[in-house]
């Protein structure tokens, strides 16, 4: 502002200077020039803070209007009302107001000292009057300008702050929009990136018409194969599919008819037609009026979790070897049926395989695995319809006939054709990896009769006529009937029986004496004894195979165990000590822990391990063979002997019996029993004998009864003998006299009589 006032301050000064130079008017050229040169000065020292710039600037304005009304007269206090307009902008209203009261006073006081007196028409040219009458008039005018400047000023400001403040608020809003913008962004690609299928449908009145999709993520594009063009406009509906549950989907779109939240399982099919499961939940959206506009469905693909359920529900209710429903599942569609049947008749078979232990024992496991693969494919075909087929588990195979007509006789015969027909298909020869094999089995029948019939009983019945097939010979079919019930009730008492035979204490343990060459006593083996509480002597044939079934086996044997330290500890203590034979189960040889429980027991009970033989049969390395040779092997290495039990009754893998740690074989007491009259049995002996001798094994004979079966064994490489010959089994006190007796004999050489 200084530069354009110097600027027309010099403009019209110039002719101003000219002119007063012309009439000699010099106060007014010292006037023009001392103004200029402060005004320039002014101009020039930008240092000068802001205030000194103004009260200078207006300092010279006054100075000037001073000069001009002294010199060029009272015309000139126009310029003096610049000063509070100056004021005013500059300074703002309270300096501008004191300037205008300043500079009426300047006014008052060169007019009333007559340095500018006001000429004012009809007032008299000397006198206070005029000189107040014009500073009254300057006054009001001044004040008059000096405002409306000063509220033109304020209103400027106060307009140009509301611009201000608009445009700070459009700015903020502007941020706040960036702000949302980038929100918007910034969820949109989240909800791009997840793993879950997102799909944003817009909602039309009525479910029938189609909600079309407006967005789907890029997980929903990875999913279904559809591109994202595909699927815009599209309704939910296009993943439906053939196997997709309708009752599933209906209640899904019922929901949504009412504008619920739903959520459910369903199974899909993308484009290329793959099914898979979805878990899904769909949302409603609605705007502030509350009105639904869209659908947000989030879905998630389970179909591992789908894949990983299903094949836990396999292996709970079906086989793995056959496929075949199993035990568990059986019962339940068995109980299931029974209850829907009302008058319907049907038939319940039970297949138990005839020796089939002999083809895992000849063929090995994988052989007999495949045999009963290829079995339960044989039945499976033979059935129809609503029939149902299981593999109780072992050899075991069920099936249970429904929808016979007719009278119970004619169920009975229907079953039983049906059974022969099972059992000739099996008897038929399959080749499995070129080994020809053909199946005999033995088939018991329960009839569905009586409404009071549950499944265990159903089951109950077919398994008992199943044992009366095999009691038969085998490779038969018996019906159960009623007379069978007392037999089945009788196992049903010798199963609870036996369970609480050990707690009661009617488990005894005899022990029959072996004896070397020489006659001597080389050993025992400990055999149990069962008295029931009616005193009544179970056989070990009865209820050994009873404990294997129910599994009470494992605590039995670990009972005879016991039993035998306990045993050995008493003839050492009476100057007997001997080798004690105990007979394991490959049940009981196959517990976890059974080598820890065996090497706890000597040390407790302070036997040699050397003392000790297990006899296992040779149908022990079935299932697990290396596991069960490496579990013999660590028993060996403590000392432990074993011996093969009922030798040549099974048919015997050599190579694995080559394998295993053996110390003994027990020729079984019926090839005993044929020599040395028979000339098969007599056989059979001398290639046992002949083999062990090949392999280094010490054999006993089982079962020697008579004095020629002796002179042959003798004559034979001379094996240990055990038998009634010799000694019967006994209780442990009776060995104990026997064999002091035996020392008698020995000491007054009566031994040689016995033995000749
Ligand atoms: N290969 C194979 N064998 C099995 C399986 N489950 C059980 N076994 C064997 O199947 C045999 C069943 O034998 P049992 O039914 O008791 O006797 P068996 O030899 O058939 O004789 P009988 O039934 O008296 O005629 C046992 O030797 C078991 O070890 C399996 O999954 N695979």
């Amino acid at each position: 502002m200084i530069a354009i006032v110097l600027a027309l301050g010099t403009l019209t000064a110039v002719p101003s200077i000219v002119m007063a130079v012309r009439n000699d008017m010099w106060p007014i050229v010292a006037v023009d020039v001392l103004s200029i040169v402060w005004l320039a000065a002014l101009w020039r020292l930008p240092r000068l803070s802001y205030m000194a710039r103004v009260v200078n600037f207006i300092a010279i304005v006054v100075f000037f209007s001073i000069a001009l009304l002294v010199t060029v007269g009272y015309v000139a206090q126009i310029f003096l009302i610049a000063a509070p307009v100056f004021a005013v902008v500059l300074l703002g209203m309270r300096p501008a107001l004191m300037a205008v009261a300043g500079s009426g006073l300047v006014i008052l006081v060169l007019g009333l000292t007559g340095w500018a007196r006001p000429e004012l028409a009809g007032f008299p040219h000397e006198g206070a009057v005029a000189p107040i009458l014009a500073t009254l008039n300057y006054l009001l005018v001044g004040t008059a300008i000096t405002v409306s400047c000063g509220t033109l000023l304020q209103k400027l400001l106060k307009s140009l702050d509301d611009v201000h403040q608009f445009a700070d608020s459009l700015e903020d809003g502007k941020n706040a929009l960036h702000a949302v913008n980038a929100e918007l962004r910034l969820t949109a690609a989240a909800v791009a990136q997840l793993n879950d299928r997102v799909i944003i449908a817009r909602a039309t009145d009525g479910m029938d018409r189609p909600q079309p999709i407006i967005f789907a993520n890029d997980a929903c594009v990875r999913g279904t194969g559809y591109s994202r063009e595909e699927l815009l406009g599209q309704s939910m509906n296009l993943f439906v599919g053939p196997d997709t549950d309708s009752a599933e989907a209906a209640r899904i779109v019922r929901a949504m008819a009412h504008g619920e939240r739903v959520s459910g399982e369903l199974l899909i099919y993308a484009k290329s037609g793959t099914p898979h499961w979805i878990e899904l939940d769909i949302s409603p959206f609605v705007d502030e009026s509350g009105a639904l506009t869209h659908w947000v469905s989030v879905g998630r693909d389970i179909s591992e979790r789908k894949k990983a359920a299903t094949a836990i529900h396999r292996l709970a209710y079906y086989d793995v070897l056959t496929g075949l429903p199993n035990r568990r599942r059986l019962m339940e569609q068995l109980d299931a049926r029974l209850l829907k049947a009302g008058n319907a008749r049907g038939a319940l078979l039970f297949i138990d395989l005839d020796h089939f232990k002999y083809v895992n024992d000849a063929r090995g496991h994988a052989a007999g695995d495949d045999l009963l693969r290829n079995v339960a494919q044989v039945i499976s075909r033979l059935v129809r319809g609503d029939d149902i087929v299981a593999r109780l588990g072992g050899d075991e195979f069920v099936v249970l006939l429904t929808g016979i007509a007719g009278d119970e006789a004619a169920v009975a015969a229907a079953a039983m054709a049906r059974a022969r027909a099972i059992g000739a298909a099996l008897a038929r020869e399959v080749s499995i990896d070129s080994n020809h094999y053909s199946a005999s089995a033995s088939i018991g029948i329960a009839l569905m009769l009586r409404r009071d019939q549950s499944a265990d009983d159903l089951l109950r019945e077919a398994d008992t006529a199943m044992y009366r097939a095999k009691a038969n010979g085998r490779n038969g079919v018996a019906l159960f009937e009623s007379t069978m019930r007392a037999e089945m009730e009788e196992r049903l008492t010798l199963e609870t029986d036996l369970a609480n035979a050990l707690k009661r204490g009617e488990l005894a343990m005899h022990l029959q004496l072996q004896f070397d060459a020489d006659a001597r006593p080389a050993g025992a083996e400990l055999l149990m004894r069962w008295r029931r509480a009616d005193g009544k002597m179970v056989p070990p044939d009865v209820f050994i195979p009873v404990a294997e079934s129910t599994g009470l086996i494992a605590p039995l044997g670990d009972w005879a165990l016991h039993q035998a330290c306990l045993a050995w500890r008493q003839l050492a203590e009476a100057g007997h000590a001997m080798p004690l034979s105990v007979n394991v189960s490959p049940s009981q040889f196959g517990q976890a822990g059974f080598v820890g429980s065996v090497q706890r027991l000597l040390s407790d009970h302070g036997m040699p391990p050397d003392q000790l033989i297990l006899e296992v049969t040779e149908g022990i390395a079935v299932g697990d063979r290396d596991g069960t040779i490496a579990r013999m092997r660590e028993l060996a290495d403590m000392g432990i002997r074993f011996s093969i039990d009922d030798f040549g009754t099974g048919y015997s893998n050599l190579a694995y019996l080559k394998r295993m740690p053996l110390y003994e074989l027990k020729i079984d007491k019926s090839f005993i029993r044929e020599a040395p009259g028979d000339a098969d049995g007599t056989a059979i002996v001398n290639s046992i004998l002949a083999m062990a001798a090949h392999l280094r094994l010490r054999v006993v004979a089982e079962g020697v009864e008579t004095q020629e079966q002796a002179q042959y064994l003798m004559a034979n490489g001379a094996p240990h003998m055990q038998g009634y010959l010799f000694a019967r089994p006994m209780p442990l006190a009776d060995v104990l006299a026997e064999l002091a007796g035996l020392d008698e004999a020995i000491a007054g050489g009566a031994v040689q009589g016995q033995t000749a």
